[in-house]
């Protein structure tokens, strides 16, 4: 049992509140604002309540391009979605974030600068470690009680989400209570389940792969996107220069070997594209494995018409489907059409459980609804249905309590 909000008396209350709130940016604008919208109950709870909010949070990776950006234009419309007055500072734990933590009245919010800005919180750090880095021990001091309202990020250990808690007494916020009481349950869903893993963050997909057919939680796993491509590369098809670069320049280069040993350890449960769809000078031509590889600047940024054609088939006879990530670049209109498919396809299985950053929005996007429960967590949420526990979960559960005189 971890303590939620129902468990804090937070007037007059300085908290410090992790939230998820990395969205989509280019050039410097916010191309998406669920993951911001999703936590405003819970700062509107605790602003109700007249606490004195500091909301702590990361965008993006450093060297991630545009998305490795400030939390200003986040801020900018957390105020324009809270009653109350939400403040900006442009650092993380320096002397002028700690003045506007100590300068915010009751009821008031300031928004924080990117945590992923200092190295530290970049690092996977123990619990103990995490709790003796500078962002902790210096803003510990102007926090009394530490709010974890970050599913989307709790499986990973870096200080802003595992050593607030081991110094200050720590509570779940009411995303994180939500998703944890859906997602813990997977389970005890019917069968047959499935599992969609698409997207561009190859290594969690097959590490969550790998855990959900080794547990028999998988019945089948259908990959789409840059991890269909990789799954590809790994059955020894021929993807092309272009697709080839792009997985060699993500790091993702040893993934194709790991795939390729999934492969042969659970192969008659794994399904990678048949066919896909490259960009061919701007245009969608799509090509099925006879005619690989594409020419050398033809990336494959979507799985074709075939491919679609057997995923529809095995999520029409799923009762349970998990899906994490789009199919293709669905930000492009001729290359949304793999994730149309397939996510209308899911929201018409029984139970339909949908995660990531990115496929929120390209839910949004494309207008696609129905779903038995969005969550806000990727990589948080394949975690979590492996059935292995999130370490900023934990750090809560072990969190020195409130006495009642504090
Ligand atoms: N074939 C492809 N080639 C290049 N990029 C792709 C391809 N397919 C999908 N993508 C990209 O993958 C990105 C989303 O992947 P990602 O794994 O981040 O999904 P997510 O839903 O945000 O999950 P998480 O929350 O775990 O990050 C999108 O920007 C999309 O354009
Ligand atoms: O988008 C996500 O999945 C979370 O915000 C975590 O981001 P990360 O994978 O860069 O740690």
């Amino acid at each position: 049992m971890i303590n939620t909000l129902d468990d804090l008396d937070a007037r007059g209350t300085v908290v410090g509140c992790r939230v998820d709130i990395n969205s989509p940016v280019e050039d410097g604008s916010l191309l998406d604002d669920s993951r911001i919208r999703a936590h405003v109950g819970t700062l509107e709870t605790l602003l109700e309540a007249d606490a004195r909010v500091a909301v702590l949070a990361h965008q993006g990776r450093p060297g991630g391009g545009d998305s490795f950006s400030t939390l200003e234009p986040h801020a900018r419309r957390l105020d324009t979605l809270l009653d109350a007055p939400v403040g900006y500072v442009d650092e993380t734990h320096g002397k002028s974030a700690r003045a506007a933590v100590d300068a915010l009245d009751d009821g008031e919010c300031v928004v924080l600068e990117n945590t992923r800005f200092y190295s530290e919180e970049y690092m996977t750090l123990e619990p103990d470690v995490a709790a003796s880095t500078h962002l902790v021990t210096r803003l510990a001091p102007v926090f009394d009680v530490y709010v974890n309202d970050a599913f989307a990020a709790s499986h990973r250990s870096q200080p802003s989400l595992v050593g607030f808690p081991r110094v200050l007494p720590s509570y779940a916020g009411l995303v994180m209570e939500r998703e944890l009481e859906v997602l813990d349950d997977i389970a005890t869903t019917d069968n047959p389940r499935t599992y969609v893993l698409g997207g561009a963050k190859v290594s969690g997909s097959i590490d969550a792969a790998r855990d959900v057919l080794a547990r028999d939680l998988a019945d089948t796993v259908l990959t789409a996107g840059v991890v269909g491509n990789v799954f590809l590369a790994a059955a020894d098809e021929d993807i092309g220069k272009a697709s080839t670069d792009f997985i060699y320049e993500r790091g993702y280069w040893d993934e194709i070997e790991r795939a390729a040993l999934l492969l042969d350890d659970y192969g008659d449960r794994i399904e990678f594209p048949s066919d896909v769809a490259v960009d061919r000078d701007g245009e969608r031509v799509e090509l099925g494995l006879d005619d690989l590889p594409p020419g050398d600047d033809e990336p494959a940024m979507d799985v074709g018409q075939e491919t679609l054609d057997r995923y529809e088939t095995v999520l029409d006879e799923s009762r349970t489907v998990i899906l994490n990530g789009p199919a293709g670049v669905y930000e492009r209109d001729v290359f949304a059409t793999g994730t149309r498919t397939l996510y209308r396809a899911a929201a018409d299985v029984e139970t339909s459980i949908v995660g990531g950053g990115d496929t929120a929005s390209a839910m949004n996007a494309l207008g696609i609804d129905g779903f038995t429960h969005v969550s806000t967590g990727g990589g948080a949420a394949l975690t979590l249905l492996t059935g292995d526990s999130l370490v900023a979960v934990d750090a809560i559960a072990d969190a020195p309590k409130r006495s009642a005189g504090d």
